[in-house]
C-alpha cells in the first residue's frame, strides 16, 4: 500500500536518505528503527508529504504524496514534536480538523472522550506533554486515516495510557485496515504492537521483515562439550557469532530451531538450549553485523 522507491534526500550536500527502499502493507504495523541520526524523522516527514523527495518516489496506493492534497486527506503524521495553535481549546482544534480532513468523524471524537476524558474546553498548549500527546491521538484517531505515521508516538503517556492507546491503534488496523509506520527507540515496545519491521541505517533499510519471522529466523544457544566448542561447529556458515562464558559457549545461529538443535547434538553437548532472540537482541546483533560492538550487550 505504500511503497518507496529509491528515496534520496539531502540537507544541503548532505545525503540523509541514499536510495532507500521500503513497504507497508495495508492493515500493518511496520516498526521503524535505526541509531540516533540515521534518518528516521527525516523518512517520515517525507512519507507525510512534508519534505520534498530530492529523487525517487513514495507512493499511497500507487499515488505521489508530496503536494497530493487527495493523498494527504487520508493520513495522519504525529511528530515527535508536537505542534498546536496557541489560542486554540480542544473544541476549537477538533473544528480545525473537522474542516480539514474529509474524513473526521464527530460521533468517534465524542467516543473517544470516554477514554482520554480531557476537557474539551481546555486550551491545548497549556496542558501537560503527555496530556498533549493525548489529544494528539484523539483527533488523528477522529480522523479515521488510512495511514497514520508516529515519530516517537509514546513518550510521555503513562503506562495506562499507553495501553489503551496501543489498544486503540491496533483495533482500527484490525477493523478498518489502517496502516502505521511508527518509529521508536523502546523496541520491547515495538515488537508488541508490530508486525513488520524495517533497521535504517546508512541512508538504506538495510533489513526489512515480518517480525515473526525475522524472530524464528534466528536462535541463541547455549551449549557445553567435554573439550571445547568443535571448530565444525565455529565455522558453520550459520553461526553469526560465538564467545565462551565460563564453560558455556553462547551461540548466535540462523536457522530452523529443530534444525540448530540437529546440528549442534552431531557434537554431543553436555548441555543444549536453544532460546528464541528478543527483537532487541536481533537489531542489536544486526547493528553489530554493520559495525557495532555487541559482545556487552548479548
Ligand atoms: N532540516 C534539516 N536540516 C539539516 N539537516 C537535517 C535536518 N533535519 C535532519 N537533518 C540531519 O539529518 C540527519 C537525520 O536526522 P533525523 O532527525 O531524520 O534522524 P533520526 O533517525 O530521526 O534521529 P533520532 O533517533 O535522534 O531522532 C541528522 O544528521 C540531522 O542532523
Amino acid at each position: 500500500m505504500i511503497e518507496v522507491r529509491q528515496l534520496v534526500k539531502k540537507f544541503d550536500k548532505f545525503e540523509v536518505l541514499k536510495g532507500l527502499d521500503l513497504n507497508v502493507r495495508r492493515g500493518s504495523i511496520y516498526g521503524l528503527v535505526g541509531s540516533n541520526g540515521a534518518g528516521k524523522t527525516t523518512l517520515l516527514k517525507l512519507m507525510a508529504g512534508v519534505y520534498r523527495p530530492d529523487s525517487g518516489s513514495i507512493m499511497v496506493d500507487g499515488q505521489p504524496v508530496f503536494e497530493n492534497n487527495h493523498v494527504k486527506e487520508n493520513i495522519i503524521f504525529i511528530p515527535d514534536e508536537l505542534f498546536y495553535f496557541n489560542h486554540y481549546s480542544i473544541r476549537e482544534t477538533a473544528n480545525f480538523f473537522r474542516q480539514v480532513y474529509p474524513t473526521w468523524d464527530e460521533n468517534r471524537f465524542d467516543e473517544l472522550f470516554k477514554v482520554f476524558g480531557i476537557d474539551v474546553k481546555r486550551r491545548v498548549t497549556k496542558l501537560s506533554k503527555g496530556m498533549k500527546r493525548q489529544v494528539a491521538f484523539w483527533l488523528a484517531l477522529s480522523v479515521k486515516p488510512q495511514v497514520l505515521i508516529l515519530d516517537e508516538p509514546l513518550d510521555g503517556l503513562d503506562p495506562m495510557v499507553r495501553s489503551k492507546v496501543k489498544k486503540l491503534l491496533m483495533a482500527d488496523v484490525a477493523e478498518r485496515e489502517m496502516s502505521i509506520i511508527i518509529s521508536s527507540h523502546n523496541l520491547r515496545e515495538l515488537e508488541d504492537i508490530c508486525d513488520y519491521m524495517g533497521i535504517l541505517h546508512d541512508g538504506k533499510i538495510i533489513i526489512e521483515s515480518e517480525l515473526d519471522a525475522l524472530k524464528k529466523g534466528i536462535s541463541k544457544v547455549q551449549t557445553a562439550f567435554p573439550e571445547g566448542l568443535p571448530e565444525e561447529l565455529s565455522r558453520a556458515g550459520n553461526v553469526l557469532y560465538h564467545e565462551k562464558r565460563g564453560s558455556v559457549y553462547l551461540l548466535i545461529m540462523r536457522g530452523d530451531e529443530q534444525d540448530i538443535k540437529a546440528q549442534v547434538q552431531k557434537f554431543r553437548p553436555l548441555l543444549l538450549d536453544v532460546l528464541p532472540l528478543t527483537f532487541e537482541e536481533i537489531f542489536v546483533y544486526e547493528m553489530g553485523g554493520i559495525g557495532y560492538d555487541i559482545r556487552n550487550i548479548l
